[in-house]
């Protein structure tokens, strides 16, 4: 009506002025504010407008009767969205604002750098003027908030690996990624109970402990060692942790990095709310200075090389290879570690005693875990998990005699595991084949073990250790001796 009230009363070129004159005088007596939020701000996307869609979105499904459904890639469920030039009304500590949808068709293509849609879309946000703080100041910055976590929610968690080495992705990503999909969690962790209370209660403190890192200074990180022998869960560790705080995984191949450079930039795109990941971290490179060499040049040397990241590795046979155990502690614990915010890093090994203490202190390292051969409590895990057994379910003498060698047998949980797996369909024969196999392998540790026993035993028997110390002028307590073992099994003192 006023437009065409305007084109009666106004010449064509008083028009445009006229228009924007009522516009102020619209705008002024008005009681709201509008905010236009542009799904392509200039040449980018606006991550607020997709922040805003994926917001509604939660009140979309539930209040709109005409709702656009998308599901995004990598994404496992559906999410609803305003149809066009729809409108919807939220609430926020106690202010009413409403949300349109403006989809328009753009009017021709103007020069860009990337193809526009042709379609123009928007979300206007009307505002009362009383409330124009509150949602500048917070409104928001919840929606953001709402819809990262709604993103998280929505989305399968990532896998992602540095395998093609140092070279990157079209978008300049040094990471591939495939939906994670691991089904361990700690229900199905094979551990002992109140250890996996302890890791669980760490893992959530460390998930809500944004102002505590924030007001103790320190980067929002935390370093978990798993260690034990193969096959008792460190992988399967990591899956359930990434499971339970819902966090993308990072695996980090060290062999495919060649240098520390390379290294931060992996590190530097990372996203929050991730694990890194090193597995077998005493095979994965060679960090020469790690082992304590009986030579004491050469550790020397080793040293002074590892630790100055222009120098390139010692001993190296990987020649251009130049990842140093520095780069690696700064990694995890340097300047660097801490770009970005909420990750965890995770290595595993096999053999603890080969690592760096340097690696391995608190703030690198925070909590080693031991990953061990087969308790009483886990096998219980294991019988309810895979047969459905609970303590009720088995005969009591049974689980006397599986609890009786259940620890001398040092079995693994994998290897417990394939027992049950292989009987499955046979729940009884699996638990007597199961007792079997302990009963078999706790003898057979016994025997390799008195073997070793009398190993030592005629060892100590070769060597003339009673020495007459009468004659030398000293107690026998102030004497020192240095021997020397040789090849003939004579000692040399
Ligand atoms: N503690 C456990 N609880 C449940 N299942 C387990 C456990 N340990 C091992 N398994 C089973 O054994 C298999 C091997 O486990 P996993 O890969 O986690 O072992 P690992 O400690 O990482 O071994 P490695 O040191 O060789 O990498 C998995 O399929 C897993 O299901
Ligand atoms: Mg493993």
């Amino acid at each position: 009506f006023c437009q065409s009230l305007l084109h009666t009363v106004f010449p064509p070129e008083l028009r445009f002025a006229s228009l924007k004159f009522f516009h102020r005088i619209f705008s002024y007596f008005s009681s709201y504010c509008y905010y236009d939020i542009t799904e392509i701000d200039g040449v980018n996307t606006n991550e607020l407008y997709n922040a805003v869609q994926l917001y509604l979105s939660s009140s979309a499904s539930i209040a709109g009767t005409r709702l656009s459904l998308t599901r995004g890639l990598n994404s496992s469920s559906i999410t609803f969205g305003l149809s066009n030039n729809d409108r919807l009304i939220d609430c926020y500590k106690g202010a009413t604002v409403e949300w349109e949808h403006v989809v328009t068709q753009r009017q021709s293509q103007t020069f860009s750098w990337r193809p526009l849609p042709e379609e123009k879309r928007g979300f206007t946000l009307r505002v009362r003027k009383k409330n124009k703080q509150l949602v500048l100041n917070s409104y928001l910055d919840f929606v953001m908030e709402k819809a990262n976590e709604l993103r998280r929610k929505n989305q399968d968690r990532l896998l992602y690996t540095n395998s093609r080495g140092g070279s990157l992705d079209s978008r300049g990503h040094p990471w591939e990624s495939v939906p994670f999909k691991h089904p361990s969690t700690f229900d199905t962790l094979a551990m002992d109970p109140a250890n996996k209370a302890l890791i669980m209660a760490d893992l959530l403190d460390f998930a809500n402990g944004e102002a505590f890192y924030q007001k103790t200074g320190r980067a929002w990180k935390r370093g978990y060692l798993l260690y034990g022998p193969p096959g008792t869960g460190k992988s399967s560790m990591i899956a359930a942790m990434a499971n339970y705080l819902g966090y993308d995984i990072y695996d980090l191949e060290l062999t495919e990095v060649n240098t520390n450079s390379e290294l931060r930039k992996l590190l530097m795109k990372t996203s929050s709310k991730s694990i890194i990941v090193i597995e077998d971290i005493d095979c994965s490179i060679n960090l020469t200075n790690r082992n304590k060499a009986a030579n004491a040049n050469a550790n020397a040397a080793a040293r002074k090389n590892a630790y100055d990241v222009s120098s390139p590795p010692v001993g190296g046979e990987e020649g251009a290879n130049t990842i140093t155990l520095s780069g690696l502690l700064n990694f995890t614990d340097g300047l660097w570690s801490c770009c970005g915010s909420e990750r965890i890093f995770v290595f595993t090994t096999n053999h603890i005693e080969k690592l760096d203490s340097a690696l391995l202190r608190s703030g690198r390292m925070d909590m080693h875990i031991h990953m061990s051969y087969c308790s009483f409590p886990s096998l219980k895990i294991l019988l309810k998990n895979y047969l459905g057994y609970d303590d009720t379910d088995l005969p009591t003498h049974l689980l006397q005699d599986l609890e009786a060698v259940i620890a001398a047998a040092e079995m693994t949980p994998a290897d417990i595991s394939e027992v049950l797996i292989k009987n499955r369909r046979d729940k009884s024969k699996a638990v007597a084949e199961l007792l079997d196999t302990l009963k078999m392998r706790a003898k057979s540790k016994a025997n390799s073990n008195i073997h070793v026993e009398e190993d030592e035993e005629q060892e100590k028997r070769a060597l003339p250790l009673e020495i007459p110390t009468e004659g030398l002028g000293l107690g026998s307590d102030q004497l020192q001796l240095n021997c020397n073992k040789l090849e003939d099994g004579k000692l040399q003192i």
